[in-house]
């Protein structure tokens, strides 16, 4: 990890720090786009070659039916089922919280607006299974999903070497009342649900984390389909807020967890004590070697930094910068600094609150933007799987009030047919 001080920065340098490193050459959208391609030409067989030429499998048939999942989760424990189960229940407890009526708004008298919710019908979930099988992402989307009441939810993962998928996935398919699982992978799963093909049908709207594949992907059928995406949720990083109060070991290991999901993962390091920040980079070297995925570690290590600022205060400017899909802050002023944060997916607060809670079981979603996308974007909640349809109802006594405010500015637009639909009611013609 390269170590700078912040104030020998110059904006110049801190704008090219807090860059991901997002397919500069277009290598990736190279390949990308032949793989959207070929799936829109060539749909289902497309997706055989893929799995073939991708995950080194030779499918017998595209997906896994609840005969196959029921098989599959049989050799799930008792203790792992208990902690799906927890993490199931906490996730929905609270995304079921976000599911609020509003209020009606009399906006005049007899001028009455609101919104109503329905669910988007059509729902696509990836769930990668790439360098690690994620069944806690299927928890993630399926429970916000059902919690909408999409109508149909199509889900694709990656095939395992098995030509299957691994027995947690098919269990939390169970769980979530899931029969089918499409076993495709990467940018051609998106692609696959975003045209549709003979086997799986065009979604609505596609979720769900993934590799620079499977994001350029996502990112490229929203211009080119009808199909819409939560956001960009690439490459995990975390970024990390130190204080001398923060313990070395434990910012070691939540800077490690997010570096071991990919060697394109970033982990950043903003400290205002160069002592604490030594000892975090010694840690870091000295529990990198115990991780079973050290080579991965390493290299998303390798591509990550420490800044070390005078103050809370600076640190936390450069994490607006950075816009961290994941913040923590390790110090006890915790409190002091949340009202500075403007820009970030997840956060966790004081030193014994590590990302891995927000990742598997607290009741956070772990779906969050990435590549500085906080700024713009919020993680998978239930919101991202409904939408929000206005309502106005007028009567006789609201068409008189607002009626001729709508004619004057229908007049001042040039659009008469808009002011003649108002008088036409108000007499006014
Ligand atoms: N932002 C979030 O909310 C969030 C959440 C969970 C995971 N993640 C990230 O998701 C990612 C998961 O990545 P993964 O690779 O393990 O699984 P993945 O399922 O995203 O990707 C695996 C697929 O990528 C495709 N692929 C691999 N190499 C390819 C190549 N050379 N050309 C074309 N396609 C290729 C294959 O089809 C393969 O099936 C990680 O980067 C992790 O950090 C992000
Ligand atoms: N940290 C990931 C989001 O960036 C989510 C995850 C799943 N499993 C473990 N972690
Ligand atoms: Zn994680």
């Amino acid at each position: 990890m390269r170590l700078y001080n912040y104030s020998d920065l110059s904006s110049t340098d801190i704008q090219k720090l807090v860059q991901r490193n997002v397919d500069p050459a277009n290598e990736i959208r190279t390949i990308v786009e032949e793989v959207i391609d070929n799936v829109q030409q060539h749909g289902d067989r497309a997706l055989y070659d893929y799995a073939k030429q991708f995950d080194k499998v030779e499918l017998g048939n595209l997906y896994l039916d609840k005969a196959d999942l029921e098989e599959l989760a049989e050799s799930v424990s008792a203790e792992q089922k208990a902690a799906l189960e927890t993490a199931y229940n906490n996730i929905y407890k609270f995304h079921r919280a976000q599911v609020k009526t509003e209020d009606k708004v009399e906006t005049m008298p007899g001028v009455t607006c609101w919104r109503e919710l329905r669910p988007i019908e059509k729902v696509g979930l990836y769930i990668p299974g790439g360098t690690a099988v994620l069944p806690s992402t299927f928890l993630m989307l399926g429970i916000p999903a059902r919690i909408a009441g999409c109508h149909e939810i199509v889900v694709c993962s990656p095939p395992q070497k098995n030509g299957k998928v691994n027995a947690f996935i098919a269990y939390v398919a169970l769980l979530l009342g899931i029969d089918k699982i499409y076993l495709a992978g990467g940018s051609q799963a998106i692609a696959a649900m975003a045209y549709g093909t003979e086997s799986i049908t065009k979604v609505d709207k596609i979720f769900g984390p993934g590799n620079q594949f499977v994001t350029k992907a996502k990112t490229i059928i929203q211009s080119t389909t009808t199909t819409a995406i939560d956001m960009p949720a690439g490459p995990s990083e975390v970024l990390v807020i130190a204080d001398e109060t923060a313990t070395p070991a434990y910012i070691a290991a939540d800077l490690l967890a997010q570096a071991e999901h990919g060697i394109d993962s970033q982990s950043v390091l903003v400290c205002t004590s160069a002592k604490i920040a030594q000892e975090a980079l010694a840690e870091v070297e000295k529990q990198l070697p115990t991780l079973p995925r050290a080579e991965i570690a390493k290299l998303a290590i390798d591509n990550s930094y420490i800044v070390v600022t005078s103050t809370l205060e600076k640190a936390m400017d450069f994490s607006n910068q950075y816009a961290p899909e994941h913040l923590i802050l390790a110090t006890e002023r915790w409190k002091e600094i949340v009202p500075f944060i403007i820009n970030a997916g997840s956060v966790f607060l004081g030193n014994l609150t590590p990302e891995s809670v927000g990742d598997y079981a607290s009741g956070t979603n772990h779906t969050l933007p990435t590549s500085s996308y906080a700024r713009a974007y919020s993680g998978v909640s239930v919101d991202s799987f409904v939408k929000k349809i206005t309502f106005q109802h007028i009567t006789r006594e609201g068409i008189q009030n607002i009626g001729p405010s709508v004619e004057i500015l229908a007049e001042l637009e040039g659009l008469h047919a808009h002011r003649n639909a108002v008088s036409i009611r108000t007499n006014n013609n």
